[in-house]
């Protein structure tokens, strides 16, 4: 049973667009347990572009209206948030629990999206969009994981290939890498649909 922690090098970097992508692969539940902003959530994002009638969508345990970072969020509506808040869905299935930003973004006072990983003790999925800047994001991504002792499933590159930024960073870590995606015109349920087939591949289903 596949039970994966999607994170990435920052925000905006593709994580809800793979999270997709793996749930149609997977038949995947699928979980965000802090949403920061409400107009657009990454949990109906999903649900949107997803096919397969079996992903279950869990709801968010924190809904917080501001686009900020969620300690933040939670503060301007006088919340703490708290790793006790938190507990992983009870599925049968395949899951994937999506965060929020990058990996050392704060939910609290000393309380990161990284320490939610810990607790719940998944592996990760690294999404890691390519721009000048990327490479170090990702290497300081991978480092932070390693020094916590979570472990890599794999690295998703997102955006225009970039060979000598992938060779190096996959040389230097080690870490596994998941199909590429590039840049698409339009992200439909039609593009998830074809990379799940690549993925479905990778996961040698
Ligand atoms: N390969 C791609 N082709 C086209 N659009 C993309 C691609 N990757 C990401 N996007 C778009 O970029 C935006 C940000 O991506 P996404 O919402 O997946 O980021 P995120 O890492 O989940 O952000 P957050 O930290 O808010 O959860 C979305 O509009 C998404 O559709
Ligand atoms: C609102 C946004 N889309 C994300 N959900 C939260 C991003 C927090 C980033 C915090 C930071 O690293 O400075
Ligand atoms: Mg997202």
């Amino acid at each position: 049973m596949e039970r994966l922690f999607i994170t990435g090098i920052g925000t905006d970097v593709g994580k809800t667009l793979v999270s997709a992508i793996l749930t149609e692969a997977l038949q995947a539940d699928y979980w965000k347990p802090v949403q920061a902003g409400l107009t657009a959530t990454d949990a109906a994002t999903v649900r949107g572009l997803v096919q397969n009638p079996v992903s279950h969508f869990w709801p968010e345990r924190h809904r917080l209206q501001l686009p900020a970072s969620p300690h933040a969020a939670a503060a301007a509506e006088g919340l703490t948030l708290r790793a006790a808040d938190f507990q992983l869905p009870a599925t049968n299935n395949h899951l994937l629990v999506e965060g929020a930003g990058g990996l050392l973004v704060p939910l609290a006072s000393g309380f990161l999206i990284a320490d939610l990983a810990q607790q719940f003790d998944l592996d990760v999925v690294v999404v890691s969009r390519n721009y000048l800047g990327s490479i170090n994001h990702t290497l300081l991504t991978l480092e932070a994981l390693q020094a916590r002792g979570l472990r890599v499933r794999g690295l998703v590159f997102n955006g225009e290939p970039t060979p000598a930024t992938e060779t190096f960073i996959a040389e230097h870590t080690g870490v596994p890498l998941m199909p590429r995606i590039l840049p698409e015109p339009e992200v439909t349920p039609a593009v998830i649909s074809r990379y799940a087939a690549e993925f479905r591949t990778w996961f040698g289903l």
